[in-house]
């Protein structure tokens, strides 16, 4: 060597794979022997920094880890001073790999002494005079072995690639040569001596040892066996190879450019013996014809690959690495002139030519690294696509007849091997996902990340989250929500989850709200217009302002009326109507109940609220002022009442002649009018204590009574479990934060101690292991104390809605029962909100006319109005624009709140909240 002996060593090889050695060789440049020449070799998608020891210490050192880094002391004839330091990378951060090559020379008696000289490191290879062209000829190889046994050119050529295989990484080790040199017996070996295997049987054995020692993993291993023979392949695995059956063949590649041949056969196999018996009998079928160089001597390339799928049986096993190992025989790369062949020998010779001569094409463009590369020439090039310059490793053992009768084609063979030498592989671990497993994993995962976050709530004081589809149930409670957070009653909401469904229900409100406010506009006296001519029900429904029923279809129409207010236009329907009257769902209080209101109301003046209360009894019964407190009554329940208000009709047969049934009618009428007069006479009692009377008779009061008997005992021991359950959980939080911190130290201690001692930082002490275990059962108690605080407290807060619920019938049942009998300035209220005429009407008036004309006439919240506009208006004139624009919001939302069911009467607190507002400037 020119330049003198080199020195290499490794300073720095942290998480540098067992290939680095192999680059580190590549870094050699073997044919000219030179460093210097080096940076000028170098492959353009290799980088290449150089440094002085001093200027390498001030370099970043971040991404170390995936770079190579070493010290390279030099002597001798280029001067230079060292150490010098040399950084390799390529630019996608990932090292590469150049082919390994490895001469191999045929045993022979008559070795060509002084013409080829090998190197003492038995890496250099030179050449005498050819042809009287060039006199020396020098190359430089990975290895050179001479009368090497089978054993070393495995370990030499093949074990670091077959193990990469078992890694996950691609490989391919070629044999390539002239007829006779040692391809076959390099690649098979003598198949008579165990001691000759070659490199495939000592593949597998290898790989199948590996097997039985990975306990943790399952690998599937799969072979196949195909010959290409004159352009065409042949599958060695299925009988004998037919030439109609080498049509079904086609090369193809994947979406990782790792080719296939589709129609090959690929044969499983559990255990060695099962391989080795695959590969000989494609031995036997190989094809093998008379030469006369050679009398056995194989015209056909062949390729043995072993396919390889590794599941882990510890870890997730979605991930698969998947990895083939090509072994391939090239056919002999022997000139045509020299084999004499003729016919089909000369046929078979012309084939063989062509494919290693496009084989030697690619390896050019490869290592010149040319944009194009003629691999689709031939079958064999198509073949080896991704085993000559992709992501696998590929190793060349060229064998060489070293007489000095074959030195042209020894030449020739060394020629190819150093081409093949420039070609640089990145190889990559193939990792595939088994999607199936993949779905399972992930639906596991979802499952525990929504414990992870229950727990977190839970420490939060979230309040019990759920993330599951709302229920009906849960849509109601959350439009209670949405009231009390636009009431200001409640500012914070629990989750987001939460806010989208309450923005849902808002949505909903509001589409509710416009739709009343359009058939407002399209019929502005409130009553729904009845398309036929039943003029009982007609006169039943201008009495129901109700009558707007269902949506008819898509879009807005005047409506469906409800079933029970709909039109009988025929003799069926009002049978069927007699047949099924339709039953008062609401509670009206029996004679019993009204003799003991007259004489309530008779002493009225004698009991005060407060005796009454008394004298009911605190602690079982319900106070109307406590009712009328709590939550106001909901959509769904003014509904309902809307629904109980309405009168069954009771109608006689439409076969009744006509002027007979107006005579029906017209007295029907008049009894419901002196009804209505009768009412009317009689003075309104207090409502609390009609309440007192109403409630002693109503169902709905017993259920009350015995849901707070019973129930605010189970209610005050779930309640009692709930405060248990979560201290329980706070405790075992607290444990739980104790041992991680414990653990965290633990751990910290070991990775400084592996640092000193350079032990294995993965050990854990006994110690470590009881706070492991520690860690484990609280963190299941955790769970469990979780689980049980989460039923606990979805019973309590059931339990305590029940009362509420009673609570909020009762105070319906009652305001529908006293308005109908007694309520006299609400009918006229509820008249006006749902009549918008009438409403400004009663408003011009509250505003124009002086105050005492209608005293009588205007209860207490008028009187408040009235009094608020007169204050304004005594302030500034001016200020009768704004309060009639303000009037005319108040009328919107008047008509707003009745369409959704609402009379303003019937739900005090809210009325004259909303009645409030305009006046509030
Ligand atoms: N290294 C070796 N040690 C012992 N015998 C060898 C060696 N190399 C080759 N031989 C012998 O040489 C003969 C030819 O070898 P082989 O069949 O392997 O050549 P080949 O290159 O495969 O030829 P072809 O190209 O025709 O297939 C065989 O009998 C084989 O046993």
């Amino acid at each position: 060597m020119d330049s003198g002996p080199l020195m290499l060593m490794w300073v720095a090889d942290r998480g540098l794979p067992p290939s680095c050695v192999a680059l580190l060789w590549s870094c050699w440049d073997c044919v000219s022997g030179k460093f210097v020449n080096w940076r000028s070799r170098t492959p353009p998608t290799l980088g290449l920094q150089i440094y002085k020891q001093t200027e390498f210490l001030s370099q970043p050192t971040n991404g170390l880890s995936s770079r190579l880094r070493m010290v390279l002391h030099t002597h001798g004839a280029d001067h230079r001073s060292g150490p010098w330091c040399v950084e390799m990378f390529s630019p996608e951060g990932e090292l590469r790999n150049h082919v390994k090559v490895v001469i191999r020379t045929k045993p022979t008696s008559n070795f060509a002494q002084g013409t080829i000289m090998l190197d003492d490191d038995k890496k250099k290879e030179s050449g005498g005079a050819v042809n009287n062209q060039q006199e020396n000829w020098t190359f430089c190889f990975d290895k050179v072995l001479n009368n090497a046994g089978q054993e070393e050119v495995y370990s030499e050529a093949a074990s670091d690639i077959v193990q990469s295989v078992l890694e996950g990484i691609n490989g391919s080790i070629l044999a390539y040569g002239q007829t006779g040199s040692g391809k076959t017996f390099t690649m098979t070996g003598a198949t008579e001596n165990f001691k000759h295997r070659g490199l495939i049987p000592r593949a597998i054995e290898y790989i199948f040892r590996e097997i039985r020692t990975r306990a943790h993993q399952a690998i599937t291993v799969r072979v196949s066996y195909l010959e290409i023979y004159n352009e065409s392949i042949f599958d060695l695995l299925s009988s004998l190879p037919t030439a109609e059956e080498s049509e079904q063949f086609k090369v193809v590649e994947d979406n990782k450019e790792v080719t296939h041949v589709r129609g090959l056969t690929q044969q499983i196999v559990t255990n060695e013996e099962e391989a080795l018996n695959l590969l000989f009998e494609g031995e036997t079928n190989r094809a093998i014809a008379a030469h006369q160089l050679n009398k056995s001597s194989t015209r056909s390339h062949c390729i043995f690959t072993v396919y390889l799928e590794i599941r882990s049986r510890v870890e997730s096993n979605e991930r698969i690495l998947v990895s083939k190992l090509n072994l391939v025989d090239l056919a002999g790369s022997e000139r045509l002139k020299k084999t004499h062949s003729e016919g089909q020998m000369f046929k078979e010779a012309l084939y063989i030519n062509k494919s290693l001569s496009f084989l030697e094409q690619v390896v050019i463009a490869l290592a010149k690294s040319r944009e194009h590369v003629p691999y689709r020439q031939t079958l064999l090039t198509n073949v080896l696509k991704d085993s000559l310059g992709g992501n696998c490793k590929t190793a060349l053992v060229a064998t060489i007849w070293a007489e000095a009768a074959h030195m042209e084609e020894t030449i020739s063979t060394l020629k190819f091997a150093t081409r093949m030498m420039k070609i640089t592989n990145a190889p990559t671990v193939n990792v595939q996902y088994d999607l199936a497993m993949l779905v399972k994993k992930y639906e596991s995962d979802i499952k525990d990340l929504k414990l992870e976050l229950a727990m977190h709530d839970a420490l939060a004081n979230r309040g019990h989250i759920h993330y599951e589809p709302f229920t009906e149930e849960q849509k109601f409670e959350l439009q209670l929500l949405v009231r009390k957070y636009l009431s200001g009653e409640v500012e914070d909401l629990e989750s987001l989850r939460q806010v989208k469904e309450i923005f849902g229900q808002f949505k909903l409100l509001m589409s509710n709200f416009d739709l009343s406010s359009e058939s407002r506009k399209n019929n502005p006296t409130g009553k729904p217009r009845t398309p036929g001519g039943d003029a009982l029900l007609s006169e039943s429904r201008a009495a129901d302002d109700d009558g707007i029923g269902e949506l008819e279809g898509n879009g807005f129409g005047v409506g469906l009326a409800p079933t029970h207010a709909r039109p009988l236009s025929d003799h069926n329907a009002i049978k069927q109507r007699q047949a099924k009257p339709i039953q008062p769902t609401k509670f009206r209080p029996s004679d019993q109940t009204s003799t003991s209101l007259q004489s309530a109301m008779s002493k009225e003046s004698a009991v005060s609220h407060k005796e009454l209360n008394g004298a009911s009894g605190i602690d079982t019964t319900v106070k109307f002022d406590e009712l009328v407190r709590s939550d106001q009554p909901d959509k769904g329940m003014q509904k309902e009442k809307k629904k109980d208000r309405k009168k069954p009709v009771q109608r006689r047969e439409s076969t009744i002649p006509t002027m007979e049934r107006k005579a029906i009618e017209s007295e029907e009428e008049e009894t419901v009018k002196e009804d209505a007069e009768e009412r009317m006479k009689v003075p309104a009692p207090n409502r609390s204590v009609a309440f007192e009377v109403f409630k002693k008779d109503a169902p709905t009061n017993n259920t009350l009574i015995d849901n707070k008997g019973k129930g605010s005992a189970i209610l005050k021991e779930k309640r009692k479990a709930v405060k248990e359950f979560a201290n329980e959980i706070n405790v075992a939080k607290r444990s739980i934060d104790q041992l991680n911190e414990k653990l965290e130290k633990k751990k910290q201690d070991r990775v400084i101690k592996a640092e000193f001692h350079s032990e294995e930082s993965e050990i854990i002490d006994g110690e470590e292991f009881e706070l492991l275990k520690g860690m484990k059962d609280m963190k299941n108690k955790y769970r469990e104390a979780f689980d049980q605080f989460k039923d606990a407290k979805t019973e309590a807060d059931y339990l305590s809605k029940v009362v509420d619920r009673c609570r909020e019938k009762l105070l319906l049942e009652f305001e529908s029962w006293y308005q109908e009998n007694y309520d006299h300035s609400h009918s006229r209220a509820e008249s006006r909100a749902n009549t918008a005429p009438a409403l400004s009407a009663a408003f011009t008036t509250v505003v124009t006319s002086p105050i005492g004309s209608q005293e009588d006439v205007l209860d207490y919240q008028e009187k408040f109005d009235r009094m608020a506009v007169e204050r304004i208006i005594a302030e500034d004139p001016e200020a009768t624009y704004f309060y009639n624009a303000r009037k005319n919001i108040f009328q919107t939302r008047m008509k707003g709140v009745s369409s959704q069911g609402k009379k303003p009467t019937a739900n005090l607190p809210q009325i004259h909240k909303s009645r409030k507002n305009p006046f509030k400037a």
